[in-house]
């Protein structure tokens, strides 16, 4: 597959990482060893504050560097805004993203405006989100994945990570195994519309992939063995995202029948579980192995039917029907013009997402 080179092409990286148990703890003299100053904002959410405030207040203090909360409950532009705001009268030195794929969206776009570096600090497996530069805020007219900078350290606890619902962990392989359809779509979108594809960061999407699938019974029992490999594959989806300097290998027509879904049900499920289902369905168009897809989710634990996904059948067909119009620049297998009703339900029951 032949790339087109000629654009100017700039990839930044995080600077270090480290995955292991209790590396929360490193949190303080990670900040101090990359010379990020002594004063920090850490963005989290209620339960992940509930339940581990101590442990990153304990390695602050070690390191003494001052610190204060944001608490987010959602990821929208007004979310973002008031942690902003929030976050500015602090004048901090460096921001902290503490918990799932919505805190560390916020601590990524709060950075990012103040203009100093964020460290990602995952508590949850549940998205690749964990080492991209691109933070997504949830707007009126859907999703915008703003490019940001990557995190300049990401510190994944794998015990921490192992602790939370087994259900984070498994959206964290679902997000993961999207992009075998995200792929196919970039590539689709190369051939018909001359889209730059990035030969090195599809390939390096597709690994992330095939790790999680190659290790689909470990994932399914969880524990941190679990963690680790699925924080690897998420880590190394996200530099795919820095490496294509776009969400290109990462989300496809899969994703945008997700965020039509968060758009419309009453009440979503996991991000993860979302495009892991809708990879089933848009493998399904793209002519691909789209049985074997649904048996490993199966193998993982995933959700594979409107049922176990808690959302009723209608919202996935209409999901299903308006996902092309969610980012119309980004050519799918959806095609300009979408699925109509009828084809969208004949899709859904086909791949057995509805009965
Ligand atoms: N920027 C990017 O490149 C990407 C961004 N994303 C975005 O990430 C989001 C999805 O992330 P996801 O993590 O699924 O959703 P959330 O951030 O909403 O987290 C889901 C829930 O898990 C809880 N949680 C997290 N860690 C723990 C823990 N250790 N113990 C108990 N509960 C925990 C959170 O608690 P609490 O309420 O405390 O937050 C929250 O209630 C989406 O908005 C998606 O668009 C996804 C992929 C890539
Ligand atoms: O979820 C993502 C990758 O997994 C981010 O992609 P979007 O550009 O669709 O927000
Ligand atoms: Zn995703």
């Amino acid at each position: 597959m032949s790339t087109l080179v000629q654009r100017r092409h700039e990839i930044e990286l995080p600077k270090r990482i480290l995955i292991g148990t209790d590396v929360v703890n490193e949190v303080g003299n990670t900040i101090r060893q990359l010379d990020l100053g002594s004063n920090a904002i850490i963005i989290t959410g209620p339960h992940v504050y509930q339940k581990y405030h101590n442990l990153l207040e304990e390695s602050l203090e070690r390191s003494k560097i001052e610190y204060n909360f944001v608490i987010v409950k959602s990821s929208t532009a007004d979310d973002a805004e008031h942690a902003l705001e929030e976050a500015r009268a602090y004048k901090p030195s460096v921001v902290i993203g503490f918990g799932g794929g919505k805190s560390i969206d916020i601590a990524k776009y709060v950075a990012f405006k103040l203009g100093v570096e964020m460290v990602s600090v995952p508590t949850a497996a549940s998205h690749d989100g964990i080492a991209s530069p691109f933070a997504s805020i949830k707007g009126v007219n859907g999703p915008v994945s703003m490019k940001v900078k990557p995190p300049i350290a990401i510190i994944a606890d794998t015990r921490i990570i192992a602790e939370a619902p087994s259900r984070l962990l498994r959206a964290g392989s679902g997000d993961l195994i999207a992009k075998l359809t995200a792929v196919r779509d970039w590539k689709l979108a190369h051939k018909l519309k001359g889209e730059y594809y990035g030969e090195y960061a599809a390939s390096l999407a597709l690994l992330s992939a095939r790790h999680v699938i190659r290790y689909a019974i470990t994932i399914r029992r969880g524990g941190i063995e679990a963690a680790h490999i699925v924080v690897e594959g998420l880590i190394s989806s996200g530099v795919a995202m820095c490496i294509a300097g776009s969400t290109r290998p990462a989300s496809g027509s899969e994703h945008l029948f997700s965020h039509a879904l968060d758009m419309i049900a009453p009440k979503p499920a996991l991000h993860g579980e979302q495009v892991a289902i809708g990879t089933i369905m848009m493998m399904y168009l793209h002519g691909g192995p789209w049985k074997r897809i649904r048996r490993i989710l199966r193998k993982i634990g995933l959700p594979t039917t409107a049922r176990e996904l808690g959302i009723k059948d209608e919202y996935i067909i209409k999901a299903l029907t308006i996902a092309h119009r969610v980012r119309p620049e980004r050519y799918t297998i959806l095609g300009e013009s979408g699925l109509t009703w009828e084809a969208a339900e004949r899709i859904a029951r086909i791949t057995g997402v509805i009965d």
